[in-house]
């Protein structure tokens, strides 16, 4: 069995990694160490929730020193990811004193710059945001040893290639760079032999894209019916936490809605969306305040929230990679999860597309019926008198039970109990905006050309990322010329 003190890590870093509970390497980290700690560039390629962070992160934190400035960088493509990448860095950076910063849009540039005062040695930065620190020269990169382009498929499919070549070109001078990911579409391939020094690639051999510990489902169900079988499946399955993907904004808002007025706690998060709300979002998510996110692909990626049992694919991915990662974000780690994904009966050959190039099969369930929610709600409530049974704390009850035992048998009674405890199947008229299926197409145009003939995605690349108009005026003037802009 491999073990971390195989690798000849500083103590501190073995010391935190233990703390953190990890008791042994997973494969991709077992894989990518050595090859990390001794230098070279390499690319990582392993399935979702297997500890690519700790594989890019231990060895970015062994080569920076407390002096210096910023010498490593992490690039990621969504907000909440570097934010969520600077956290797991600290954590594990910590007892070497290494402070690492997130830098993303749509947090104030002002606050981001009296924290650089700070002098971190590591940034976790989306694109869009630090290409604005370059240019007011708040964030200098002269210093940088390690770079890390966490997701960088995603940021290709986001059109970020301009920005990610305009800051690595501000590291010209010998760096090591590493790039990780679940998903590797070819096209990385190019990125890769212009940025990257010779280097090695790391698989961890899996037959599918998926990880095993996902079951994974679909239902096909028409358009019009999907937000009833929403509800139905979430008061059969009663998840802990659950991720529901729509694919538009619109269609995020619109359910969301829909969850609230039929008594669900639900908050959603898209592009649109004002940062300090999403990240109030994901704060009360991982807090379990609120059981249901809802969300564009925006939250696809990379996001690592334990809890997570169930993912609904609301509507079916644009690509097999984006059903990857979306259902990815549950079953970490070991964990065991459930992903159902709806498809109307004209994406069927979509859903036959994503088995193909994901290698996987998806068990066709049948739509819920009235019956399977009524024994779902029921089960729902004889748990809770489990739960309320094992804690043995009710002993003030107990007179007045045995008073109403004197008139009533004991199961009239309880029946009586159970139905009050019960919630009926909600039936609030609730309208989401139809939206036309998703047409399938051959899978090899990913670039985003075409994307917008889909839902109402924006053009060019533009999946769901936007900035909000907050970022620095001058770019995001550019950034809406070039048609590309996010972040
Ligand atoms: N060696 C380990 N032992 C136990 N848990 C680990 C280990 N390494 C990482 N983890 C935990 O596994 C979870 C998933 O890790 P991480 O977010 O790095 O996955 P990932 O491979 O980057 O997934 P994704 O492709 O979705 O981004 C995290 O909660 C992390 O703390
Ligand atoms: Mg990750």
């Amino acid at each position: 069995m491999v073990k971390f003190s195989d690798f000849g890590l500083s103590t501190e870093l073995e010391k935190a990694l233990s703390n953190m509970g990890f008791e042994e390497p997973t494969p991709i980290q077992a894989q990518s160490l050595p090859i990390a700690l001794a230098g070279a560039d390499m690319i990582g390629q392993a399935q979702t929730g297997t500890g690519k962070t700790t594989a890019f992160g231990v060895p970015m934190l062994e080569k920076v020193t407390k002096e210096d400035g910023i010498q490593g960088l992490v690039l990621a493509p969504t907000r909440e990811l570097a934010v969520q990448v600077a956290e797991e860095l600290n954590r594990i950076g910590q007892v070497k004193g290494i402070r690492t910063l997130p830098i993303y849009g749509g947090q104030d540039i002002g606050r981001q710059i009296r924290a650089l005062k700070n002098r971190p040695q590591i940034i976790a930065a989306t694109p869009g945001r630090l290409i604005d620190h370059i240019e007011r020269r708040t964030i200098r990169l002269n210093n940088i040893k390690s770079v890390v382009l966490d997701e960088a498929d995603e940021m290709l499919n986001m059109g970020f290639i301009e920005d990610i070549e305009r800051i690595l070109g501000e590291i010209e001078h010998e760096r090591q760079t590493l790039l990780f990911s679940a998903t590797m579409p070819r096209r990385i391939q190019t990125l890769a032999e212009k940025f990257m020094n010779d280097p090695q690639i790391v698989r961890v051999k899996a037959k599918e894209l998926t990880v095993k510990n996902i079951e994974q489902s679909y239902i096909e169900v028409h358009e019009k019916q999907k937000f009833d079988v929403l509800c139905s499946l979430l008061d059969i399955q009663s998840p802990e936490l659950a991720i529901v993907f729509g694919r538009t904004k619109k269609r995020v808002d619109e359910v969301v809605e829909g969850l609230i007025k039929r008594g669900y706690s639900a908050e959603g998060i898209h592009g649109d969306i004002p940062q300090a709300k999403r990240d109030q979002v994901i704060r009360r998510f991982k807090d379990q305040t609120i059981d249901i996110m809802v969300a564009t692909d925006v939250a696809a990626r990379g996001l690592d929230i334990s809890g997570v049992s169930h993912v609904y694919n609301f509507d079916i991915p644009q690509d097999p990679e984006s059903y990857v990662h979306r259902i990815g974000r549950t079953g970490r780690a070991g964990n065991k999860g459930l992903a159902v994904t709806f498809v109307s009966p004209r994406e069927i050959d979509h859903l036959k597309i994503i088995e193909n190039v994901t290698k996987t099969k998806m068990k066709k369930e049948p739509v819920p019926t009235f019956k399977d929610v009524v024994a779902g709600n029921q089960r729902v409530t004889i748990n809770r008198l489990m739960n309320t049974i094992d804690k043995n704390d009710y002993d003030e009850y107990k007179r007045i039970a045995e008073s109403l035992l004197e008139d009533t048998d004991s199961v009239t009674v309880l029946a009586a109990a159970l139905k009050l405890l019960t919630k009926d199947p909600d039936v609030t008229p609730v309208k989401i905006t139809a939206v036309e299926p998703l047409r399938s197409k051959k899978p090899k145009n990913r670039d985003g050309r075409n994307r917008s003939r889909f839902g109402d995605r924006p053009r060019s690349g533009g999946r769901d990322r936007k900035g909000g108009g907050r970022d620095y005026k001058g770019r995001e003037r550019r950034r809406v010329k070039n048609n590309k802009g996010r972040d």
